[in-house]
């Protein structure tokens, strides 16, 4: 027989708090959906005044204000008026770095009929949506997904903006003529690019609905638009684009097949020499790893896919005929990997 160590009571309170995650999860998402943040002005307000605002029931408000203090989201003074505090302040949606709609994207209602199907997931190496939905989630998404849709799409733009001023600031473009951006949402990089370098020009390649909606400055008449092209396609299909610098952020978290054809698309349409960057979030050596392996699982539920460890993105780049070269952070939670085409 063998004597288990003595169970430490912080042990024992944090696996109780921990297994219940979806109430503090749910918590964000009410006082998203409820517009809590927005309501809650510069000074401490008092539940009645915020309830009456909010149109809610005082009593409840108060109940779920205060499961959110517990997490530093808004703090209470003196037993009836509550505060905003560096988090609570990220929902609302004017805030300049607003997390509202990833907090709702991560809550979205599909999120907690898949969650509980992870232990299937894990068993059968399979994504679970298309068995609980019908369909595989991008199709759901487009046609069955209505405010989901609009959600993951505000979320998308909100997080490219935000990430796109700091790789406009990490890419030395010092002897880049051109670039392209595949899979670059609505092209929110791409124009930081264009912005800062004058002399540069660039393509947008993404699937067709999206290039549809690409930003204004990028269109027809857009302050950009004689330096950009907007290539509608599918890039595990093709890449029709020579350029100097190839840019990939943050779209190889499909299935591994998807991104070896897209390298390869990439190795096949570009000059030998010719830089490409990847862009991702790593499940390994980054102070997000909590927040990045927990899309990890996420994606292993709705599209069978997987964030990266640098480790297996080197490999596959590498397998791809890219020398990658060095991978250094462009902020706290991304990681840039810097690879030429091989000759
Ligand atoms: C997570 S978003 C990243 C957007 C952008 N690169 C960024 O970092 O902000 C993934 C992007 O990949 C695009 N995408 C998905 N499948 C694609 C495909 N087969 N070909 C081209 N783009 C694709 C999506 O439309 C979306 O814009």
């Amino acid at each position: 027989m063998t004597t288990a160590p003595a169970t430490t009571p912080q042990a024992a309170m944090r696996l109780r708090e921990l297994v219940f995650g979806a109430a503090c999860a749910a918590a964000v998402r009410a006082a998203a959906r409820l517009g809590a943040a927005d309501a809650l002005g510069d000074t401490p307000t008092t539940v009645t005044d915020l309830a009456a605002d909010l149109g809610t029931e005082p009593r409840q408000l108060r109940r779920l204000l205060r499961a959110l203090t517990c997490y530093g989201i808004f703090e209470e003074h003196d037993g009836d008026r509550f505060a905003h505090t560096e988090m609570s302040r990220l929902l609302r949606e004017d805030a300049p770095n607003s997390l509202r709609y990833i907090s709702l994207w991560c809550t979205e209602p599909w999120t907690w009929e898949a969650w509980p199907k992870l232990d299937e997931a894990v068993r059968s190496g399979r994504n679970v949506f298309p068995e609980l939905f019908g369909k595989e989630f991008f199709d759901y998404l487009h046609s069955d997904g209505g405010e989901s849709a609009k959600v993951f799409d505000k979320a998308m733009t909100t997080s490219s903006r935000q990430s796109a001023a700091d790789f406009a600031a990490y890419l030395d473009l010092t002897g880049i003529d051109s670039v392209v951006d595949i899979g670059g949402g609505q092209g929110h990089v791409l124009a930081s690019l264009l912005e800062k370098h004058p002399a540069l020009h660039g393509t947008l390649l993404d699937l067709p609905k999206v290039v549809a909606g690409a930003d204004p400055r990028l269109r027809d008449g857009g302050a950009f638009a004689d330096r950009a092209r907007l290539v509608p396609g599918d890039c595990r299909v093709d890449i029709p684009v020579v350029a100097d610098l190839y840019i990939i952020k943050n779209i190889l978290e499909w299935d591994d097949g998807s991104t070896r054809r897209t390298l390869a698309n990439v190795v096949a349409a570009a000059p030998r020499g010719a830089r490409v960057v990847v862009v991702e979030n790593l499940v390994d050596d980054s102070p997000s790893m909590r927040f990045t392996t927990a899309m990890d699982l996420m994606l292993m539920l709705n599209v069978g896919g997987a964030k990266h460890s640098e480790a297996s993105m080197v490999r596959l780049m590498t397998e791809a005929g890219l020398e990658v070269r060095e991978v250094r952070p462009v902020n706290p939670y991304l990681h840039a990997f810097e690879a030429v085409v091989r000759g």
